[in-house]
């Protein structure tokens, strides 16, 4: 009876649920990926139904497939892609437009006039973020702008907004029927309107940017009963009690619970979480600030971020509109049939620049281009783009923290490519760890929701739980290192002022 937790991983391109024991093994799993639509150049959004209904069906699988019922399930963690954006109607249960996903930059108009005021860094002290089309907010405020009749619905109370965490949540705990509508600390800071030190929706903000209180999800920690499964469904009756955004849980998963630990997590894009504890910590480099976790009534932890948005969607973009393989992995095969890049770095600025750089008038760059250049270099260059992308995040916590991190453990889909991990430790001129579990992001919700129903006991329990797979030492020399860095940051100087009156 109970000995297992199962967590949803709803991310950007993927819904999985994966099913853990006390150790933190994964027992099974489930997964789906959904479509991605792309309406015009920088649009990306999510079907919120498909979202749903594949979450059902793969927390479905993963009870099959170990042949379990929910009587052997002790608690449901939620983690997700933050900053995705979902309005819907809480009286038909029906999303009034797509999900607008992270990697959208439709809203940049909205960005630049809030702009005016203050700057981009106008709420940043209060929020921890600067305004850009990364976070919630101006999703929100462009969908209430642009869907008819939305504005009117949203004043009357009828319309409510949740990152996917608070979608799934409110469908799995009945929906129309009494679902809960919360979501918690971590993805709250994602949206531009929580205060950061109160832990609650700023209404100055909301009222700068038009968007009703009445939207907004309650704020809750990451780790208490929210609710319990609605009785129509699969795991009726199972309490929900983890919420953690899906690069907290990452780092939660990692253990990396005290102030000094980090870890970089390679996906879609790369996110790297250095905990500051309970303090909060405002970059001078272009790092975000941002909730770590709050476990129940415990003080919140705190944490900087520095996040990369494009790196393994570079890789899929190779395979997708360049054709140049059929399968991520087969990227290595390609760069490993050539002794370096050629002189080719690949700036992926699809979304303009994140961290440390926040321009939004970046475009992708291919530089270094000559006759000699053949696909292994460009398979090369691709993936050294995020190796060094992390290293100038790792510089910018560095410089912030003043205690240079001595070693970086890592997770996410990309660290199975052993050549990029060699290389990511060479730029960075430290050891890489991976963990034996490397679905850091479910364990991170499953500990989260274990912890507040007693499944695990503490922290200590679940630091136990972490062990080393595999390290990557550096071996490139200074000099050598030097060298690429130097052309590196000269082709990030390329791919910036692109974006002007004719190109957006
Ligand atoms: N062997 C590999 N080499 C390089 N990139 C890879 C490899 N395997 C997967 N990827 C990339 O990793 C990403 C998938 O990782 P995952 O952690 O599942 O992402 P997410 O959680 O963001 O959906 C994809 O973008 C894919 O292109
Ligand atoms: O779903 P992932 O793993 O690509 O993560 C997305 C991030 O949460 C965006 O901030």
């Amino acid at each position: 009876m109970n000995q297992y937790v199962i967590a949803i991983d709803q991310g950007t391109t993927s819904s999985r649920a994966i099913i853990f024991d006390h150790s933190g093994n994964i027992v099974s799993s489930g997964q789906m990926e959904h479509e991605q639509i792309f309406p015009q150049a920088g649009w990306v959004e999510h079907k919120p139904a498909e979202i749903w209904n594949n979450t059902r069906e793969v927390i479905a699988s993963a009870l099959s497939k170990a042949n379990l019922t929910r009587h052997d399930i002790a608690a449901v963690g939620i983690t997700n892609q933050r900053e995705t954006a979902v309005v819907w109607d809480k009286t038909t249960g029906e999303a009034v437009y797509n999900a607008i996903v992270w990697q959208d930059t439709r809203t940049q108009d909205i960005v630049d006039e809030l702009s005016k005021d203050g700057g981009p860094e106008r709420f940043k002290q209060k929020v921890g973020l600067p305004l850009a089309t990364y976070f919630s907010g101006t999703k929100i405020k462009w969908i209430l702008d642009n869907v008819d009749g939305a504005r009117a619905k949203a004043e009357a109370g009828d319309l409510v907004f949740g990152n996917t965490d608070a979608w799934v949540l409110w469908n799995l705990t009945g929906g129309v029927d009494g679902g809960v509508h919360v979501t918690d600390v971590t993805n709250a800071s994602r949206t531009l309107f929580m205060d950061l030190d109160t832990l609650t929706w700023d209404e100055e903000i909301l009222g700068i940017f038009g968007v009703p209180l009445s939207m907004m999800p309650a704020i809750k920690s990451s780790s208490e009963v929210y609710g319990t499964v609605h009785t129509s469904q699969l795991l009726r009756e199972v309490p929900v009690s983890g919420i953690l955004g899906d690069q907290q849980a990452a780092t939660f998963g990692q253990a990396a619970f005290e102030a000094g630990e980090a870890k970089n997590t390679y996906g879609t894009g790369c996110f790297l979480i250095f905990n500051t504890g309970e303090e909060i910590v405002h970059s001078k480099n272009g790092l975000l600030t941002t909730v770590g976790y709050k476990l129940g009534d415990a003080p919140t932890h705190y944490a900087l971020e520095g996040s990369i948005a494009v790196t393994g969607s570079l890789i899929q973009w190779l395979r997708d509109n360049l054709g140049m393989i059929s399968s991520a992995p087969e990227v290595e095969t390609l760069a490993a049939a050539v002794e370096d890049n050629g002189g080719v770095y690949i700036v992926p600025a699809f979304s303009g620049l994140f961290a440390p750089y926040w321009r939004s008038d970046a475009r992708g760059a291919i530089v270094g281009l000559t006759r000699f250049v053949n696909k292994n270099h460009i398979a090369r260059a691709a993936l050294e783009a995020t190796a060094f992308q992390t290293r100038e995040v790792l510089d910018a916590v560095n410089a912030d923290s003043g205690v240079p991190l001595t070693e970086l453990k890592v997770d996410g889909g990309m660290v199975a490519n052993d050549a990029l991990m060699q290389f990511q430790a060479d730029i960075l001129g430290v050891p890489v760890i991976r963990p034996k579990v490397v679905e850091t992001t479910a364990l991170g919700a499953a500990y989260a929701a274990g912890l507040a129903v007693g499944f695990w006991k503490d922290l200590g329990e679940l630091s136990s739980n972490w062990s080393e797979d595999k390290r990557w030492e550096p071996k490139l020399d200074q000099a050598e290192q030097d060298r690429q860095l130097r052309l590196w940051r000269k082709a990030v100087t390329k791919s910036m002022d692109w974006v002007d009156e004719d190109v957006r």
